[in-house]
């Protein structure tokens, strides 16, 4: 009986190892694992690769718009991904999903073709999971491929007249409960709250502010020439795409720093409210990591005034004192609970609280925070929100302003809790206060709500969702 020879094993292959998609899923894994952030997590593995000569521009681009991309649609590629997975998708291995995310997000949110989009996941989890694993990540994504993403949105969202919610939750990639706390606060319609959706999902330029005194923005346009002015505030520079703020000497000497134009708006509108009398004492209660103080602190020197910045952290408020490092006139930074005062009341004449919060408004920057959040974290931040508005009040004279700010546009976080915290005060020693009209502090600005206070919107005004009410103190 004549036998054909035994076929030779086939060699091993090494699985190749791609430095863009190791590095994406790596961060991947630091977010899934460690509660990393992505914008904490991303730039030092970037630089390692790039001076371990792993990753040119074009690469850091694509790694970077891997994870950002994946970890903000993650609510979506979820979805397609249980319709994709013959058992629930929490009994799958964490690296495992990370593998199929990533997959996901290539094959339905680039133009990465789809057959590459496979092939690089299957050569990933070959490299990172192991052969048998990547057998699984291959039939998954091969079923993923058989839509784009606009025919899983027609499969997996019900008709928008029967839940609109929840429809535009899976189209625009946002929890549920966002969509509907974003919608309370901004009103209007469909075409509205999707602009507002949509710009949650575009990745914004980075903006940088000319810090008062010790630099100008024709400074720092010279040294960017592909930078443009900002659109609302006179000391905003906005880089061109991929824009380094690193580069700048201005930046790097702590002259000017990255901070969103909302933010630099809230400082501006806070200083240029009318006081009656004094105006030399300045207080920003919660000032880290010190964007608006530096900001504040630049305005109070030009006008002869001085900042004390209070941060109840003390990492923190090692931030704030570098970004106050060189400050023109009087600063001082103290580690501080701003509800338990280090100072005496009715000792200032303008107060900012830019009080903790769910982050809401800041979403574009934070891809994986709308997944981390939820309407729980509201109970937490309640009490502390009131307190610290409260004690503001407390510390502003009598004539002086009080400015309380949210990066977030909650409405339980920014009105109700103004307006609860005015109701409050009926005690005999309680300080008494009245609104005052934010919008012509922002001059230019337009839709910024009936007032008196200010809500601004990324697809508005191309800013962070940064809410300011000013107060007078009155008696
Ligand atoms: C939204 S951030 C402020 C951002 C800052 N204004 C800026 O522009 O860089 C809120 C800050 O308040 C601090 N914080 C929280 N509770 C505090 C308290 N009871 N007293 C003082 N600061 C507090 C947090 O540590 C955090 O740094």
């Amino acid at each position: 009986m004549s036998s054909r020879p035994p076929r030779a094993p086939r060699p091993h292959r090494r699985p190749h190892r791609d430095p863009v998609r190791v590095l994406a899923f790596d961060a991947l894994r630091a977010v899934d694992e460690r509660r990393a952030y992505a914008n904490l997590v991303l730039p030092p593995l970037l630089t390692k690769a790039r001076r371990a000569g792993e990753l040119d521009t074009r690469d850091a681009a694509l790694a970077t718009e891997l994870v950002y991309g994946t970890l903000r649609r993650q609510g979506t590629y979820d979805a397609v991904l249980a319709a994709c997975v013959d058992r629930p998708l929490r009994e799958v291995d964490p690296p495992v999903l990370d593998v199929l995310s990533l997959g996901a997000h290539q094959l339905l949110g680039t133009r990465i073709p789809v057959h590459a989009a496979v092939s690089a996941s299957v050569e990933l989890a070959r490299y990172v999971l192991g052969d048998g694993r990547a057998k699984f990540v291959n039939a998954v994504l091969r079923r993923v491929a058989a839509h784009d993403l606009d025919g899983w949105l027609d499969r997996l969202c019900p008709p928008y007249d029967e839940d609109p919610e929840r429809h535009l939750a899976l189209r625009h990639a946002h929890p549920r409960w966002i969509v509907s706390a974003l919608w309370d606060a901004l009103g209007g319609g469909r075409e509205e709250i999707e602009s507002l959706l949509a710009a949650d999902n575009e990745r914004p330029r980075v903006t940088l502010a000319a810090r008062p005194g010790r630099a100008t923005r024709e400074e720092l346009l010279a040294a960017q020439p592909q930078a443009e002015p900002g659109r609302w505030s006179p000391y905003a520079v906005r880089l061109a795409e991929g824009g380094e703020p690193g580069a700048l000497d201005a930046v790097r000497e702590g002259r000017a720093g990255v901070q969103d134009e909302g933010s630099q708006l809230v400082a501006l509108a806070l200083a240029g409210a009318p006081v009656t009398g004094r105006d030399t004492r300045w207080l920003d209660g919660c000032a880290g990591p010190g964007g608006k103080a530096a900001l504040l602190a630049g305005l109070a020197a030009e006008r002869g005034a001085a900042l004390l910045a209070a941060e109840r952290q003390p990492h923190r408020a090692r931030l704030v004192a570098r970004a106050l490092a060189g400050n023109p006139g009087p600063c001082q930074v103290i580690v501080a609970d701003g509800r338990r005062p280090a100072w005496r009341p009715g000792a200032f004449d303008r107060v900012l609280v830019d009080v903790p919060c769910t982050g809401l408004g800041a979403l574009r920057r934070r891809p994986e925070a709308r997944w981390r959040r939820g309407p729980e974290d509201l109970d937490g931040l309640a009490s502390l929100q009131r307190g610290l508005l409260r004690s503001a009040l407390e510390a502003a004279r009598p004539g002086g302003v009080v400015g309380y700010a949210t990066c977030s546009p909650h409405l339980a976080e920014t009105r109700v809790v103004v307006g609860d915290v005015l109701k409050g005060l009926r005690g005999p020693g309680d300080p008494r206060a009245e609104w005052i009209d934010a919008r012509p502090l922002l001059p230019g600005v337009p839709g910024l709500g009936e007032g008196p206070d200010v809500q601004l919107w990324p697809h508005r005004h191309g800013t962070d969702a940064m809410y300011l009410a000013l107060l007078r103190r009155t008696a």
